[in-house]
């Protein structure tokens, strides 16, 4: 088991932020997950354009409340504590806090690894040990690369667990 503590995540570099909102990371890539789990605060009355090109990512809004655009149909969805959006299809969108602003809980994969904040185009990078991919084509190549020493691990623990 592991435990993180909000006081730990500014000195390890797992607290981001953007011009309206910030995102405390609490587990990440060099957690060795698949996932990175967040909780975010967006500011009351901003409106926020992304596009997660390289990643999905399911939130949970858990106090406050915002609307949530999907840009290319314009349908728009009024969301409050409780409620919840996963954005699976690389979907472009906008994040409008209300008056009270939003808090969610984030979760992405490929995981986050800490640093990142949202480029012109309002997307993340895919960050490793190796370095820095924006292209699709190198995000891509980055985490098949994460998913095939996760997927090295898991054989090797068969093979501990048939070994046995
Ligand atoms: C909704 C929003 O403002 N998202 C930006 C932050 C993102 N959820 C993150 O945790 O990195």
């Amino acid at each position: 088991m592991k435990i993180r503590r909000l006081s730990e995540l500014g000195d390890l570099g797992l607290w981001a932020k953007g011009p309206n909102w910030e995102s405390r990371r609490y587990f990440v890539r060099k957690d060795g997950t698949s996932f990175s789990l967040h909780d975010t605060h967006v500011a009351p009355n901003t409106q926020t354009n992304i596009h997660y090109a390289n990643h999905i990512e399911a939130c949970l809004i858990y106090s406050g409340s915002c609307t949530v655009t999907d840009k290319q149909t314009g349908e728009a969805h009024a969301l409050g504590a409780g409620e919840a959006y996963l954005l699976d299809q690389h979907d472009r969108h906008s994040v409008t806090a209300g008056p009270d602003g939003c808090k969610l809980v984030c979760v992405f994969t490929p995981p986050c690894d800490g640093r990142e904040v949202h480029n012109e185009k309002g997307i993340y990078p895919v960050i490793t040990e190796k370095g820095v991919y924006y292209e699709r084509a190198d995000a891509l190549q980055a985490e098949i690369d994460m998913l095939e020493a996760l997927v090295k691990d898991k054989k090797e623990e068969l093979l501990r667990i048939k070994g046995a």
